[in-house]
C-alpha cells in the first residue's frame, strides 16, 4: 500500500475529475441550458475550467461567461433549472471512468479500508453515476454538494463522514483533483492525496501542495515484490 495510508481507516473520494471524466456531459448540459436562453454554447475546456465548486457555481460562470456579467436572479433560475433537467436526462452519455478506479476502489476495499465519496455535485445525481459504472457497493456514505451546511472546501462533510464511520481525522485521507478536495483536507485534518489529471481551474495541484500524489489511483496498492511474498508463504 501507499505510505501515505498507514494508519489510516477511512479514505474519502471526491467524484469529478477524481473517479470519473464528467466534464463532456456536463458541457452538454451547460450547453443547453444556454441556449435554452437564448445564449453561445461555451467550449468543453471553458466548462472544465468551471467546474469544481457545484452545479450552482458552474451555471453562474457559465452566464457571465455568456453575457459579460453576473446573470440576475431570474436569469439564474431558469438556466440553473435547465441545466438540472437536461444533466439528469444523460448524466451518463459521454462520462468515462479514469484507468484503474474500479481496481483501486475493490483492492482498498477488500483490504479493509472504509471508503466514502464526497463530491460537490448534487446529490440526486451521485446514485445514477455510481450505478452506473457498478461502483455504488464501495461506498459506506455518499455526500453531494448539497447534503450539509457547507461543501468542500470546508472541512464539514469530511468530518461529518469520519463521525458516520466512527473514525478521528488522523485515521482518514481525502483523495481528490482540486484544490477545493486538498483545502477541505488539510482544514479537517486529513492526510491529503491528489491526481492532476482532473479539473483544478487551469492550476497545476501541486500548488496545493497535497501530501502525495499519484498518476492514476492503482498507484496507492503498491504490489508485493515477488521475493516478498515468496517468503511471506513460506514462513
Ligand atoms: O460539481 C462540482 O463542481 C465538482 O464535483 P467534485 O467535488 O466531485 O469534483
Ligand atoms: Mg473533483
Amino acid at each position: 500500500m501507499h505510505p501515505l495510508l498507514r494508519g489510516k481507516r477511512m479514505i474519502a473520494f471526491d467524484l469529478d475529475g477524481t473517479l470519473i471524466d464528467s466534464v463532456p456531459d456536463l458541457a452538454v448540459a451547460v450547453g443547453r441550458a444556454l441556449n435554452d436562453q437564448g445564449l453561445a454554447t461555451p467550449s468543453v475546456d471553458k466548462v472544465r475550467d468551471w467546474v469544481g465548486n457545484g452545479a450552482a457555481i458552474l451555471v453562474e460562470r457559465a452566464l457571465t461567461w455568456a453575457q459579460g456579467e453576473a446573470p440576475d436572479a431570474g436569469l439564474f433560475d431558469r438556466a440553473y433549472a435547465a441545466f438540472l433537467d437536461h444533466y439528469a436526462a444523460a448524466p451518463n452519455a459521454l462520462t468515462t471512468l479514469y484507468p484503474g478506479v474500479s481496481q483501486a476502489l475493490n483492492a482498498l476495499s477488500q483490504a479493509g479500508f472504509m471508503l466514502v465519496l464526497i463530491t460537490n455535485k448534487p446529490k440526486r445525481f451521485i446514485q445514477p453515476i455510481l450505478d452506473h459504472f457498478g461502483l455504488q457497493t464501495y461506498f459506506m456514505l455518499c455526500l453531494g454538494g448539497d447534503s450539509l451546511a457547507e461543501k468542500k472546501p470546508a472541512p464539514l462533510p469530511l468530518l461529518h463522514a469520519a463521525s458516520v464511520c466512527g473514525v478521528v481525522p488522523a485515521e482518514c485521507m481525502m483523495v481528490g483533483d482540486s484544490r477545493h478536495d486538498i483545502a477541505a483536507g488539510k482544514a479537517a485534518g486529513f492526510a491529503t492525496l491528489a491526481l492532476p489529471y482532473g479539473y483544478n481551474h487551469g492550476e497545476p495541484i501541486a500548488n496545493s501542495a497535497p501530501d502525495g500524489v499519484v498518476n492514476v489511483l492503482t498507484e496507492l496498492l503498491t504490489p508485493v515484490p515477488h521475493a516478498t511474498r515468496a517468503l511471506d508463504h513460506d514462513s
